[in-house]
């Protein structure tokens, strides 16, 4: 198993939804970098389950408690480690899913690769819960880019369902930052509320919605990107696909970008007192896997919700027999809206760690300006 992501940020996450604690060590950090709780932790509340009928009914405080790494406010320089409880399990849920593989869920392929021991309750390390840890990480790093480099990152929901917000993203600060306050980040309030009523329906018919975000990274000098294979791409699309539930990810006009025309997709330079702009953001603001200054701007699919209570076709392993299966519990019938947030932490994650590849410590202490 591979837990471990970073090349000079080194985050690892650990746990099992249903088991003690599930938890992250980020290391790397350089020493002395100022860290507000306060802010993590208003990022871990946007994650959180139980908090509407939006999402799943399993109710976590979803506090961090940091036990190393950090010492009168300040990072230490050593492993940086947060744990979390899982305080509101609900094991015997999963009784009947020891051998019931549900479809859409990592159950058979976790099973066929763990040869059976691995933890099914409640997904154990398949499971959603484990982007808290990630979460915590990322929060953390985005404060570290917003405080010593002025690079905001923010998220809003796109799609749900086949319902779209067509209103631009304006990829301004006051937007990126706004979108982080909203409970449910749709810009169109029109939309918002028909993709409410979608989620909603869907969960009364015992099914679920997925559908697509949208994300913004604001302030990203050119230059930053490690071609040919840690190409600005290849390190977010890696570091996005490993969220449970993600199924695509696209940068600037991504797909749409093969109906339009060189003359229509090349993104016009321009320079004004010296500096260079670009007059379009069709290639999302990476060239040949390397910033070009404009705003990175991808997209994210996520997946309906596998666990339904639809009625499904599907084996039991213990007995190599067909079986049929509900699935009861406490589920998201949309996963949307709880991932957001941790599509921008796990984003600032990848900026930080490219930031750190090319300045290494020496962009910290210019700033810190206290050495
Ligand atoms: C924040 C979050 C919440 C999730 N909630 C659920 C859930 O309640 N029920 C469920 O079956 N899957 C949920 N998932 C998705 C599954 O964990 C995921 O589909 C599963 O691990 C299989 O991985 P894959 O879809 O990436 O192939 C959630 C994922 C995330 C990121
Ligand atoms: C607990 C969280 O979400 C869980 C993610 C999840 C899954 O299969 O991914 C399944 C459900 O777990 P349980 O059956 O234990 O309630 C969700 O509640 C969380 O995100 O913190």
């Amino acid at each position: 198993m591979s837990s471990m992501i970073g090349n000079k940020l080194k985050v690892s996450i650990f746990g099992e939804s249903h088991g003690g604690a599930i938890g992250v060590v980020i290391d790397g950090l350089p020493s002395g970098l100022e860290i507000d709780m306060n802010f993590i932790e208003s990022q871990m509340e946007r994650r959180a389950p139980g908090k509407d009928s939006f999402s799943t009914a399993r109710k976590e405080s979803d506090k961090p408690s940091v036990v190393s790494g950090l010492f009168e406010g300040k990072t230490t320089g050593s492993p940086l480690c947060a744990i979390i409880l899982n305080e509101d399990t609900r094991s015997k849920d999963y009784s009947y899913l020891k051998y019931a593989m549900r479809p859409g869920h990592a159950d058979y392929t976790g099973h066929v690769k763990y040869s059976g021991f691995n933890d099914y309750r409640g997904g154990g390390h398949f499971s959603g819960r484990i982007t808290a840890p990630l979460l915590f990480a990322g929060a953390l790093a985005m404060q570290v880019l917003e405080n010593y480099k002025g690079i905001l990152i923010g998220t809003r929901i796109k799609k749900i369902y086949g319902i779209a917000d067509n209103s631009s993203f304006e990829e301004n600060p006051e937007t990126v930052v706004n979108i982080r306050s909203m409970d449910f980040p749709v810009i169109d309030q029109q939309a918002k509320k028909l993709m409410q009523h979608e989620i909603l329906k869907a969960k009364e018919e015992g099914d679920s919605v997925g559908g697509v975000a949208e994300t913004i990274i604001l302030n990203i000098p050119a230059g930053y990107g490690e071609p040919f294979f840690d190409s600005v791409e290849s390190k977010i699309s890696h570091m996005i696909f490993s969220i449970p539930a993600v199924k695509g990810i696209e940068f600037g006009q991504g797909f749409n970008i093969t109906n339009m025309r060189g003359s229509e997709s090349n993104d016009p330079y321009y320079t004004q007192e010296g500096n260079v702009f670009l007059k379009s953001n069709n290639n999302g603001g990476i060239l040949g896997g390397i910033t070009n200054g404009m705003p990175v701007v991808f997209r994210t699919a996520i997946k309906p919700t596998p666990s339904i209570s639809k009625l499904q076709e599907t084996i039991d392993v213990s007995t190599m027999e067909n079986t049929t299966l509900q699935v009861s519990g406490r589920h998201d019938p949309c996963i949307v809206q709880r991932a957001i947030p941790v599509i921008d932490a796990a984003a600032a994650l990848v900026v930080l760690d490219l930031i750190m590849e090319r300045e290494g410590e020496i962009f910290f202490n210019k700033t810190k300006g206290d050495i």
